[in-house]
């Protein structure tokens, strides 16, 4: 069960030797040579009505036979990967190191009697109030029915939060940009930085512009900084403090802080402990989602999440989309020995994809004991990497294909356009690369036929090997409809459960974050020191240089 060591499982044995004793066997080329029907056998799909949202996983390009994928699904089964799922929806507290339940799933769920799955844990049955609130504002902020100050309506949003509150909502208004409220501006502030904020407060006028204080503690440093100064500089306009309650919202679990800051409880939107700040951009941290593209495309993006969520639950291990990625990506980073994971969206709208799943990822599964203590002796978390193609293949792809190193790719497109520009005309070329990169990947180029193509320049035996693509490169091929708010939704919930299957499989807690403290911890104690050079205690040799280099020459 998890928390137990993966490598004790039967399966992970079995897999240890199957790799042994037949990973030189798995060739692309001769599989797919082998089995004519290997697309059809190995391409699931997701579809669901409500929202209409159409997904097709092809895996059928990854380096695995039937046996191998038996046995990962032998794996699945052994490390209790189902009851573990079901114990995330009932709402026990899988997050054991924090005592917490882990229910973003809690936020997409409609009514119990509108099809919802039954969830009992405090705070569960205040969702959808929040969300009524979430709508009541932005319709009334979208409306112009909201005024700020001097009567004028809004016409500026900022977001002032950082990780799990920036990055999903950063993420997503890229994504549905296209359903966006054009003449209504949606900026992000994170960065503790002073040119993010500084930047940003150009292109601010303080009678049209609301400032959402994203921060799930409410004591994040960056957050609060920014929100201060923001606050600062609105109040050198507007004067009055009682102005600050029709530019400043908050976002939080902490209505203690909120209103220490000084914003109202009635312009606080709350959320609850059981939701991660990776997992938040379905409660109220995705506010300036809602803001930007309107409640009606929010809910569908929480209902299209809800309806991968209704198919991880319901679907059988060997049909279900996160359990199979899960699966072949635990293949390649505990057998094969793959550091990273590549997402390559060719979808110019998710070029944010790979970066929230940096965080959705890495800070989950970037865990080295399991939950009952122990170090691991096998491979976590992979490094997740990425971003919209074709930009990469201009950039990076050289050293998938020739480079020395496995790097398992996930491709993502949609079927249909939303910018059909010339005739359609560029969507068919962006599609041709997206189906022209998994292919070369897997098939290459063999000696034989750069010589043919090379002709009498074939006797230059570097130029030849220079341009042999070996091939059996493994990826994933994503094919959706339309980049709809409730596919974004789907996929989004996808990947999130992914992460969650391996998790469960590597016996670690994929839902708490204790490696950002460690960092925090020593930069407040270093900021109290920074005025002083005899302060400056307690530290090696190369830190307490840098600082000291840092106090001598600053101006
Ligand atoms: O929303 P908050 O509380 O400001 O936290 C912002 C971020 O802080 C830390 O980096 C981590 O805990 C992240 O998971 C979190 O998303």
């Amino acid at each position: 069960m998890t928390g137990t060591s993966a490598t004790k499982y039967q399966a992970w044995k079995k897999l240890q030797s199957l790799h042994s004793s037949k990973s030189s066997k798995l060739v692309l080329k001769e599989l797919f040579a082998s089995d004519p029907s290997r697309f059809s056998t190995l391409s699931k799909s997701f579809v669901s009505s409500s929202p209409d949202v159409n997904i097709l996983l092809d895996y059928s390009k990854n380096l695995v036979d039937e046996e191998v994928l038996s046995s990962l699904f032998e794996l699945a089964r052994e490390a209790g990967v189902e009851g573990f799922r079901d114990d995330m929806f009932a709402g026990k507290h899988i997050n054991t190191s924090e005592d917490r339940a882990v229910l973003h799933v809690a936020l997409r769920n409609p009514p119990v009697d509108k099809g919802g799955f039954k969830i009992d844990e405090e705070g569960v049955d205040e969702v959808h109030g929040v969300l009524a609130h979430i709508k009541e504002f932005s319709d009334s902020v979208r409306s112009g029915a909201w005024k700020g100050y001097t009567g004028k309506a809004i016409n500026t949003i900022v977001n002032i939060g950082i990780g799990g509150s920036d990055l999903g909502p950063v993420m997503v208004t890229e994504a549905l940009k296209h359903y966006s409220k054009r003449d209504l501006k949606t900026h992000f502030v994170s960065n503790i930085d002073g040119t993010d904020l500084a930047e940003v407060l150009k292109l601010c006028d303080p009678e049209t512009t609301l400032f959402i204080v994203a921060s799930k503690t409410f004591t994040t440093q960056e957050t609060i900084t920014n929100a201060e100064s923001a606050k600062d500089w609105f109040l050198q306009t507007a004067k009055d403090k009682e102005h600050v309650a029709k530019h400043f919202v908050a976002l939080s679990t902490n209505t203690q802080g909120v209103t220490a800051f000084g914003i109202s409880e009635s312009n606080m939107f709350a959320f609850w402990d059981w939701v991660g700040g990776r997992y938040s951009l379905w409660s109220a941290i995705g506010l300036s989602i809602a803001l930007a593209i309107g409640f009606d495309n929010f809910q569908e993006m929480l209902d299209g999440a809800h309806a991968m969520d209704k198919h991880f639950k319901e679907t059988k291990l060997e049909d279900n989309l996160p359990v199979i990625l899960a699966l072949v990506g635990i293949w390649y980073n505990d057998f094969y020995g793959a550091q990273t994971q590549a997402l390559l969206p060719y979808d110019q709208y998710m070029k944010k994809f790979a970066d929230y799943f940096q965080q959705g990822d890495m800070e989950s599964n970037g865990k080295s004991v399991t939950k009952d203590g122990s170090r691991v002796d096998y491979e976590t978390g992979p490094i997740i990497w990425g971003q919209s193609g074709t930009n990469g293949q201009h950039a990076f792809y050289q050293l998938i294909h020739q480079g020395t190193k496995l790097i398992p790719c996930d491709f993502l497109a949609p079927i249909e356009t939303l910018n059909p520009i010339s005739g359609g005309k560029h969507h068919e070329i962006l599609l041709s690369n997206f189906f022209a990169q998994p292919e070369a990947l897997a098939f290459g180029k063999t000696e034989e036929q750069v010589v043919e193509e090379l002709g009498a320049e074939s006797s230059n035996a570097a130029l030849v090997k220079s341009k042999i693509f070996e091939g059996n490169k493994p990826t994933n091929s994503i094919l959706f409809q339309k980049l709809t708010p409730g596919t974004l939704g789907a996929l989004v919930a996808l990947y999130e459960h992914k992460i969650h299957v391996q998790g469960a499989i590597w016996g670690i807690n994929s839902y708490d974050q204790m490696g950002v403290e460690l960092g925090k911890v020593l930069a407040k104690a270093i900021l109290k020191q920074l005025g002083n050079e005899k302060d400056v205690q307690g530290h090696d040799s190369s830190t307490t240089g840098l600082i000291h280099h840092y106090q001598k020459n600053r101006k």
